[in-house]
């Protein structure tokens, strides 16, 4: 996209309202398709990702109709989904083809799908290994470990598993595969990750039991059609908290935000670094709880972030990079290998883009050490197609010295269509 003219260290202020949350779009599309009758889906994300699941659907012989940001979603059962005629294509979306993989593998008829070069990268061993243990029939490239997949849906049996990785899109995977099995499939997680799908599940009518750090669904339960409202993406809004929190004098409020304890960390992260923020007006809708969040400017220090707060912000580590430029003292992220294997080696991508702009730090094999408080200065970087990545130098470009030349910008069209015009009613309001 070449230079961001941007305007620099211009205070932010006002209120938005973020896009709808990624994670839970997907979901509610999956469920509102695999429900009876008619769901209506509010603030829905149209971005790039979830418009991949919602083309799954309609490969499948589902009605779905988008008017703005709402998604009528015409389900006719589980059992009413047809054998798609093409291949599935999932673009760039991780969430999709783990979660669709699950659904498939249990589903009567016969798939091939695939992705884009990222999405071909990345590993998909991590579903493929499990299905399999449930009887699944899934071929695919290097093995299984990647895709494309051909997928022979069949009926699969239910079984208790570990998960080895601390991963939502895995735990979601088996749970979408339980719903086709012939028993009980049981799932410890040690470590929680998002818990949107059991909140959905709940919602729809599944028969799932959680009993501490293990979850068990039950086939065989029609799933009702629901109004689901989905609230503001925590890891959208994120870029705005981190801008509001480094430029002098911002100001800013960010309307109807998920605040889903699995999602939260960053709000953790931000306090513990002396961030200013304030949460008003709590509700809640389908067990997914929101509010608004005020972020303020304030001095702020480095601290270390490990163990159980990595998956509640694993999304939000190049942004809370950013920060930690700008805060004193040093910043430890630890125990976060899993971004080696997002849409981009997000470890090597963040430290090569900050470093680029002149900030100390150091990438480490599950993370990274970062010394602060550093000036930036700018220059020419690349976000390797990652939305986050190219999110997190655009916010950069606001504080920095020099100018940035960012390779592209269109990838941020994956999470956050609407990201610049945000960006410009929270630096251009009087
Ligand atoms: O389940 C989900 O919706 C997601 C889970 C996370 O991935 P992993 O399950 O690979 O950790 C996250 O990084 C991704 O953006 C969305
Ligand atoms: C990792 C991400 O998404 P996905 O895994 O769905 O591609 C993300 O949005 O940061």
């Amino acid at each position: 996209m070449g230079e961001l003219f941007l305007p620099i260290n211009v205070p932010l202020d006002g209120e938005i309202e973020v896009p709808g949350d990624k994670s839970i779009s997907h979901r509610a599309v999956i469920f509102a398709s695999l429900a009876k009758g008619t769901s209506n889906i509010t603030h829905f994300l149209d971005g790039e990702d979830c418009m991949r699941t919602v083309d799954v659907f309609r490969s499948m012989g589902v009605v779905i109709e988008k008017q703005d940001n709402q998604l009528i979603v015409e389900g006719k059962g589980l059992g009413s989904l047809k054998e798609p005629n093409q291949p599935l294509y999932f673009g760039n979306s991780g969430t999709t083809a783990r979660l669709m993989c699950g659904l498939l593998a249990g589903l009567p008829f016969f798939s091939v799908v695939y992705g884009d070069v990222s999405l071909t990268q990345r590993p998909m061993d991590r579903i493929v290994i499990p299905l399999k243990q449930m009887n699944a029939q899934i071929e695919g490239r290097n093995e299984g470990k990647n895709l494309p997949l051909s997928i022979r849906g069949r009926k699969l049996k239910g079984m208790t598993y570990e998960l080895p990785v601390k991963s939502a899109q895995v735990k979601s995977a088996l749970l979408f595969a339980g719903l086709n099995a012939d028993g009980p499939t049981t799932i410890i997680e040690k470590t929680p990750t998002r818990n949107h799908t059991e909140n959905m599940l709940q919602a729809f009518g599944a028969n799932l039991e959680i009993e501490g750090d293990r979850m068990t669904i039950q086939p065989g339960k029609d799933f009702t059609a629901q109004d689901i409202f989905i609230p503001g993406d925590i890891s959208s809004a994120a870029f705005f908290m981190v801008a509001a929190a480094i430029i002098p004098n911002s100001q800013v409020t960010l309307k109807n935000v998920g605040l889903n304890k699995t999602r939260t960390g960053i709000l953790e992260v931000l306090t513990q670094m002396g961030g200013k923020l304030i949460i008003e007006n709590e509700t809640s809708n389908s067990g997914e709880p929101m509010g608004d969040i005020t972020v303020m400017q304030s001095t702020l220090k480095g601290i270390i972030i490990e163990g159980e707060i990595i998956p509640r912000l694993i999304d939000e580590i190049p942004i809370i990079a950013l920060l930690a430029t700008q805060a004193d003292g040093k910043t430890i992220i630890r125990n976060a290998k899993e971004l080696r294997v997002k849409e981009t080696d997000r470890i090597k991508a963040i430290v090569e883009v900050l470093q680029t702009m002149g900030a100390s730090i150091e990438s480490t094999d599950d993370g990274m050490i970062i010394h602060g408080k550093t000036t930036l200065t700018g220059g020419k970087v690349s976000s390797y197609g990652d939305h986050r990545i190219a999110m997190m130098c655009v916010v950069a470009s606001l504080i920095v010295r020099g100018e940035i030349e960012l390779d592209e910008s269109q990838s941020i069209a994956i999470s956050y269509p609407n990201f610049f015009d945000d960006l410009k009613k929270l630096t251009s309001s009087e």
